[in-house]
């Protein structure tokens, strides 16, 4: 297992980022457009050299300004995949993931072999001897992930490997994604505008804005108390780590009952994410019914322009009016019932919950 250390600047995009990657974790980076995203993933590819800065993979120096190390890309032991699968064109599945173990040296027949095996890991063997151009795009995504992985990288940098493709194919990349990062417990970086992308694949989040690492933390503190002010706008979730049941998830505080992903299975690792808007208060626990009744403190009123967000101990928020706050005489340290109805609440898979939404 193979950490990241990266410490780099580039004048040319106001960028100047500093990360660090513990072995076999998945961080998950987000951020606006143009924020310096993509440019961290060329950075640690050796695609974009830095005026000054030092990058790291596994004790390995990869880059370093200063002693004038530049390891080149196809030297590197990183896979970058991007958006489009970017498969060549005149070879078959087979031909393009058996490409790199090639490069390396391997024989036709021994190369060949190992790419049939990829091509099985990612459920694409049936499609070995076609052309790129005769797949769809969720099949030629499935390809691209098997030839990034046979080159055997020490890292795996994946450049929003969802965006590209239609809603019906990108929940099964993203189980396969999940499958691969958390079987292998593989180091990687994931690119991402989606928060449940970060959710289901990544322990970790980074939030990059202006060309900075403005926020890094579990996934759980990210999304429940951002720091930064993109973090704030996707996040405002509410999110409760906990293990699946037959009808919504196990956790600390008990049952949460809610719409469960038909990827789930019982006793996975999953979340519970439902959104303050769909968070009703009340002073009183409210009696028979079907619904979700939490417990909670309140530690802060947060005005949102025509709303007002109560966050509450434990990371819960809901979003209320400000009549609301007046009726039900809202403060810091109320206690109050926040109440969801399970039509709201909806269980998706999380990756390393465990240690990843407590630490
Ligand atoms: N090839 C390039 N040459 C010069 N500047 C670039 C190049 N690519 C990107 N930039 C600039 O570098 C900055 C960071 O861009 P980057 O592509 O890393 O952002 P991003 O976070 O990946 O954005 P997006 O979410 O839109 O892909 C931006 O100001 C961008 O305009």
């Amino acid at each position: 297992m193979t950490g990241l250390r990266v410490r780099a600047r580039v004048d040319a995009r106001s960028v100047d980022l500093d990360l660090e990657v513990s072995p076999g974790s998945v961080v998950a980076i987000l951020g606006p457009n143009g924020a310096g995203k993509s440019t961290l993933l060329n950075l640690v590819a050796g695609l974009v050299q830095p005026d000054d800065g030092h990058i790291e993979l596994g004790g390995r120096v990869l880059t370093d300004t200063e002693t004038g190390v530049a390891v080149p890309p196809h030297r590197r032991s990183v896979a970058l995949l991007a958006q489009q699968a970017l498969l060549f064109p005149h070879l078959t599945a087979a031909g393009n993931v058996a490409f790199a173990p090639r490069s390396a040296g391997m024989s036709r027949g021994a190369a060949h072999a190992e790419a049939l095996r990829w091509l099985e890991a990612v459920e694409a063997l049936e499609f070995a001897d076609r052309k790129p151009h005769q797949l769809s795009g969720g099949q030629a995504q499935r390809v691209a992930i098997a030839r990034a992985l046979a080159a055997g990288p020490r890292l795996l940098m994946l450049d929003e490997p969802m965006a590209a493709l239609d809603v019906a194919a990108a929940p099964a990349i993203r189980s396969l994604l999940r499958r691969i990062l958390r079987e292998e417990q593989r180091t990687a970086l994931l690119v991402t505008h989606d928060p449940l992308d970060a959710l289901a694949l990544a322990d970790r989040v980074a939030v990059v804005e202006s060309g900075r690492v403005v926020e890094h933390g579990t996934v759980r503190d990210v999304l429940t108390r951002p720091r930064s002010t993109f973090a704030a706008r996707i996040a405002g979730t509410n999110l409760i780590a906990g293990t699946v049941t037959s009808d919504g998830l196990h956790a600390e505080v008990g049952t949460v009952r809610g719409v469960v992903d038909d990827e789930c299975v019982e006793g996975d690792a999953a979340a519970a994410v439902f959104a303050p808007a769909a968070v009703a208060v009340y002073v009183e626990e409210p009696h028979g019914s079907p619904r979700n009744a939490f417990e909670v403190i309140v530690t802060e009123l947060e005005v949102r322009g025509a709303t007002v967000l109560v966050r509450a101990a434990g990371g819960l928020a809901a979003e209320v009016t400000p009549a609301a706050v007046a009726d039900l005489a809202l403060e810091p340290g109320s206690k109050v019932w926040f109440v969801v109805k399970a039509a709201e609440v909806h269980v998706h898979g999380a990756a390393l919950p465990e240690r990843a939404m407590r630490d």
